[in-house]
């Protein structure tokens, strides 16, 4: 990371130019016209050959209609992660609820960044502006960036570019992270409406076995970081996962974890709200990037499943509605298998940003095998009932415990009971239990596992 160091710099250079004319000043008075102008042209020349700095402006407004110039935010949130190092001055403000405050340099600070050994100084400050045509007497922020001219290359092929990239991140992780559904008030599932995000849900904080823990993070990992990869072999920056498991293993968990996990917004889509392929078409191109878009419950979203395929729409059979079919499907007023395949693969191909896709279901063995091969749902996640691993995770997030004498009987009954992670944690934690001691808590998730066991054996 780049460091930044308070610099007097331009005040030196300033001192010099100052005492410069003053000099000028003197001599002007006293020579003739024609002196003065060969003097003043020469110090023309002169001015850029003395002064090896070379200096960019980056105004917060790059057009007379006054739009936002995107590379001054960019540069004001690259500023901000580095120049409480150097600036004395700063400006603060909250860009979401749940975020840390943002720094920016304050007017008139100066601030010294290293990037590859070369020195560049960043000066805020405001001026009349540039393309304002109203006499207001409102003025526009603007950093100057100097570097010396030998590092103009650098700083143009590189540089800027560093400071694109790392803005955008920078920006990406102090937004307010927002949930999106497609259902309205009014009940008409077209287009996104959101809320803040702020599932607590972490991979910490769910109950799974350590090696699929491990093993998923590893994969959403590789994908952040894989943008170059996949543009080298030529494939959408995209990843599908199908989680799937009995009612209460932490699908829902897991989603709100990945998102979490990623920092990315979350685009629940509600395919019954959805008319037609078109509308669906559309919805899945309104999806931003830096998201997890999530279809739960697939199987009975719709008749999405294999089920469908002896169904005759028009007097033909379904079958043919793969996709690619004929046009006539695409107009028929639903939502169908085709058109679902249809709007992912357009999504892949319309769209070059990085977004997951992730479906849930209770019963995979009723998905079409199209709708979850793989290279559509790249990672088949089971959730399963409650391990003892599992059960370790709650013990260890709500008791506070990693060790107790009750272990080896809840582990024994959990070997032989199928209880979802849901149950556990409500039996260690039910209403009852709020103000209990830890005893008290395995007691009765001891009783609640007995109790399934019996259940069961009935
Ligand atoms: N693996 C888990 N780790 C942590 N908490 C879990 C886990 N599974 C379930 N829970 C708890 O149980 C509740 C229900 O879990 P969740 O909604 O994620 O299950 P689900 O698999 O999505 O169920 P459904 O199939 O009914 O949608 C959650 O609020 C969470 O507190
Ligand atoms: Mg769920």
């Amino acid at each position: 990371m780049a460091s930044l160091i308070q610099v007097g710099l331009s005040s030196a250079l300033r001192k010099k130019f100052e005492s410069l004319f003053f000099v000028w000043a003197m001599v002007r008075s006293s020579i003739s016209v024609e002196l003065k102008r060969m003097f003043t042209s020469f110090l023309r020349r002169m001015i850029p050959f003395l002064n090896p700095y070379h200096v960019i402006e980056i105004h917060e407004h790059r057009s007379k209609h006054m739009m936002g110039n995107k590379l001054y935010s960019l540069a004001k949130a690259y500023l901000s992660n580095v120049c409480s190092h150097g600036a004395h001055k700063l400006d603060a403000e909250v860009r979401s609820l749940s975020g840390r405050p943002f720094l920016t340099i304050a007017e008139q600070e100066e601030v010294v960044d290293t990037f590859q050994g070369a020195k560049l100084w960043w000066y805020s400050s405001c001026c009349k502006p540039k393309y304002s045509t109203k006499s207001s007497n409102a003025e526009e922020r603007f950093y100057r960036l100097t570097f010396h001219k030998k590092y103009r290359k650098l700083v143009e092929h590189e540089y800027l570019t560093h400071i694109f990239h790392e803005g955008r991140e920078i920006l990406a992780r102090s937004r307010q992270r927002r949930l999106f559904t497609n259902i309205s008030s009014s009940g008409t599932g077209y287009s996104w409406t959101c809320v803040a995000f702020e599932h607590p849900a972490t991979f910490d904080t769910l109950a799974l076995d350590p090696a699929t823990k491990r093993h998923i993070i590893e994969d959403l990992m590789s994908f952040r970081e894989g943008k170059e990869y996949y543009k080298k072999i030529g494939k959408a920056w995209k990843r599908g996962y199908l989680l799937y498991g009995p009612p209460g293993t932490g699908k829902s968990t897991m989603i709100a974890a990945i998102a979490n996990f990623l920092e990315y917004d979350v685009f629940d889509l509600e395919l019954t709200a959805i008319k037609n392929n078109m509308e669906l078409k559309k919805i899945f191109l309104e999806t931003s990037s830096k998201s997890v878009i999530v279809i739960e419950d697939i199987d009975c979203s719709l008749n999405l499943t294999g089920k469908r395929v002896n169904k005759k729409i028009k007097g033909k059979d379904e079958a043919e509605a793969a996709p690619g079919a004929s046009k006539e499907y695409e107009n028929v007023n639903t939502v169908t298998l085709s058109g679902l395949l249809n709007s992912i693969d357009g999504l892949w191909s319309a769209c070059e940003d990085e977004r997951i896709i992730i479906f849930t279901t209770n019963h995979v063995e009723k998905l079409d095998p199209a709708l979850i091969r793989r290279g559509r749902m790249d990672m088949h996640i089971e959730m399963s009932y409650c391990t003892f691993e599992a059960f370790k995770v709650f013990a260890r997030n709500y008791l506070g415990i990693e060790i107790h004498h009750l272990f080896s009987a809840i582990e024994k009954l959990l070997l032989e009971v199928n209880v979802s992670p849901a149950d556990v944690a409500e039996g260690l934690m039910s209403r009852s239990l709020r103000n209990a001691d830890v005893d008290a808590c395995l007691a009765n998730l001891v009783e609640v596992l007995n109790l399934a066991k019996e259940e069961m054996n009935k």
